[in-house]
């Protein structure tokens, strides 16, 4: 390859997002027929892939469906042969939720994850000022975001519903600890301008929050035009339909990348490695004065926590909200443990069931 062309073609990838991280991945491996490129949309049985010139449609190899290997998502970086994905490159990071599991409940335990999305920078936690704001859940999404590793920013849209949006903007704040909360509307364009220095260059956010939210509606609005279905736009297909059915990844002209994830019904959780620690760390902060270092701030004499929440300073639905996750992500990170115990000693017993048979043979 000559080196003005790889030069472009570095131009074009790094504008996507691709970093020396991916880069050092394709150490000794060097083939002309082989092409990098990023997922940017998922489709029934196929993904649309870019190079930053070019977007394709490809399927992944057959090999990729085993169970420990890496199966393409939106945001993943791919290696490809014409229309043929072998290799997803190993991810920066990405958005994990719990999947399947009982229906409905907020405790039920998932039984497999979902990769939602891969190698991001934001995750946009986007909860609308009619109906679907909940302190609650932003706390769930605030919890699912810290618990993959990931940096959160808080938008709050619909600003033009309310008499007095700054007012929702200071009590979200009280359980944001530092993560920026940005107050939009699609309206009358409020906000968006602050917004659009986080759609910086080679950037990708995605977006995560309840059908409905407004999600389709602002990246539409930051775009500048419709590239993405709303509900407004929809409303014949009938009501109550999620909007936004394929994930995909929109190259923004503010230069950053934008993915719009279909609303998020139920937050299951996943990744379970940090706990309630980085969501709560007023309650962690308070944790560290309580009588009894295994204090569980239930009805525990000397209780820092408790006595906080008796004089006001913590909210009890606040500490409810920490309990019930606390709660969650402890059974979770247990089950994963015992599976992968057990999934341990179910290799040792292949082994030990193999020495057998080879030393009956060499017997013979
Ligand atoms: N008043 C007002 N309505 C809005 C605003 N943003 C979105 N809406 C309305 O809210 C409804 C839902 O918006 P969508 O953008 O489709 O919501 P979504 O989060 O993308 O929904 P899914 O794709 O189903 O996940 C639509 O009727 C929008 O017109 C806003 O800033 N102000
Ligand atoms: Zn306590």
């Amino acid at each position: 390859m000559t080196q003005k062309r790889e030069k472009n073609i570095y131009q074009n990838l790094s504008a996507l997002g691709w970093t020396s991280f991916f880069q050092d991945q394709l150490e000794n491996r060097h083939s002309d027929r082989v092409a990098t490129a990023r997922v940017v949309g998922v489709r029934k049985n196929s993904f649309a892939i870019s190079d930053g010139q070019t977007e394709w449609l490809a399927t992944a190899a057959g090999k990729l469906q085993q169970a420990n290997r890496r199966y393409p998502v939106v945001g993943d970086w791919v290696l490809v042969t014409d229309t043929v994905i072998h290799e997803v490159l190993e991810r920066k990071n990405r958005l994990t939720r719990g999947a399947a599991g009982g229906h409905g409940k907020l405790e039920a335990v998932p039984t497999r994850q979902q990769v939602i999305a891969a190698n991001l920078d934001t995750v946009f936690i986007v909860c609308g000022l009619d109906r679907d704001y909940n302190l609650r859940r932003i706390e769930r999404y605030l919890t699912l975001v810290y618990n993959c590793d990931l940096t959160p920013a808080i938008i709050l849209t619909k600003a033009d519903l309310q008499p007095d949006p700054e007012a929702f903007v200071q009590e979200v704040e009280t359980i944001a600890f530092g993560v920026p909360v940005h107050l939009v509307s699609a309206r009358d364009a409020t906000g968006l301008v602050r917004l659009e220095e986080t759609i910086a260059p080679g950037r990708t956010i995605t977006m995560i929050g309840s059908s409905g939210a407004g999600k389709s509606t602002l990246l539409n609005r930051l775009y500048g035009k419709s590239v993405q279905a709303t509900n407004a736009t929809s409303e014949k297909v009938g009501k109550g339909t999620h909007t936004t059915t394929s994930r995909d990844l929109i190259v923004m002209p503010q230069g950053g990348m934008i993915i719009d994830n279909p609303g998020i019904r139920e937050i299951s959780f996943w990744d379970a490695d940090k706990g309630v620690e980085s969501a709560f760390p007023e309650i962690e902060r308070l944790a560290a004065g309580c009588r009894f270092s295994d204090c569980n701030h239930a009805h525990e004499p000397g209780c820092r926590v408790l006595q906080a929440v008796a004089n006001g300073e913590i909210a009890q639905e606040r500490l409810d909200s920490y309990h019930k996750m606390n709660r969650e992500l402890t059974y979770l990170a247990e089950r994963q443990h015992k599976s992968a115990d057990r999934m341990e000693k179910e290799r040792w017993k292949d082994v030990a069931l193999k020495i057998k048979s080879m030393k009956k043979n060499m017997k013979k």
